[in-house]
């Protein structure tokens, strides 16, 4: 059975007066019976891990550098997160893939750097609106699910984040038909790649839009086992519901 998982990216925002969020997160969800994980930026992994101490949240980071050290001005290891005491990393989300120009092969080596530190890594996979206008959605995630998941995934060292790009920050969501559509196929991609056991173990988050009233729906869907929300993970008041919905889903 796959532990559910509630996960938040911070992207670019937060500084330490935003870890009141944490505390409130907490308060409301003092011992959830689902996964909690909030990837802040990089200066906030250390204290936001202080200040969730032993409680039932995990941190991670929103990127990790293939190699551990070396000279790379301004980048992060995956070491180095896990050093902060994160367990998680995001890998591949499409503001990495555009901004930075990273490949499934880059991302797939950053995979591989995660899993050397130990942390478990959410690999974002997800297609534009004109490849979906296109009729190239299911193929360009295959491509995109063989070229940035390395061999070795198992359930406990990989998350795989659908992320539709047309529908992060926009406040579109994906049609509940296509979620189930896409997440039934990654399924099946990973059960043809992997087996059915370690296939059956992976998690699969829906991201692109998601918040407290579009939560239940989406967690009732096919093969959906969760959730990488952006901008409503940002304030406990529109995340903790969102862990709510996904509490009642399990
Ligand atoms: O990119 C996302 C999470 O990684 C989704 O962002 P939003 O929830 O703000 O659409």
């Amino acid at each position: 059975m796959r532990r559910k998982l509630a996960a938040g990216n911070w992207k670019m925002n937060g500084t330490r007066a935003d870890l009141a969020q944490v505390d409130a997160l907490l308060k409301a969800h003092p011992a959830a019976s689902v996964d909690m994980v909030l990837c802040p930026p990089a200066t906030l992994l250390a204290p936001m891990v202080e200040r969730a101490g032993t409680c039932a949240l995990e941190v991670g980071g929103q990127y990790c550098h293939p190699n551990q050290t070396g000279a790379h001005t301004g980048d992060v290891s995956a070491k180095m997160i896990a050093d902060a005491g994160a367990r998680y990393v995001i890998t591949g989300h499409s503001e990495r893939r555009t901004d930075h120009g990273e490949t499934n092969a880059d991302v797939l080596d950053q995979t591989l750097a995660a899993w050397d530190a130990s942390l478990t890594a959410i690999v974002c996979i997800g297609e534009t609106l004109e490849q979906r206008d296109t009729g190239q959605t299911l193929t360009v995630l295959a491509s995109q699910m063989v070229g940035s998941v390395p061999e070795a995934a198992t359930g406990a060292n990989i998350v795989i984040a659908y992320e539709p790009v047309w529908a992060i920050g926009t406040g579109k969501v994906a049609s509940l038909d296509k979620i189930a559509e896409v997440h039934d196929f990654m399924r099946a991609e990973l059960t043809d790649r992997f087996g059915t056991q370690t296939a059956g173990a992976i998690r699969l988050l829906y991201g692109g839009s998601v918040k407290a009233g579009n939560a239940a729906e989406i967690f009732a869907t096919s093969n959906v086992d969760g959730a990488l929300v952006g901008g409503a993970s940002l304030t406990a008041a529109d995340f903790a519901p969102i862990v709510a919905a996904l509490e009642a889903s399990a």
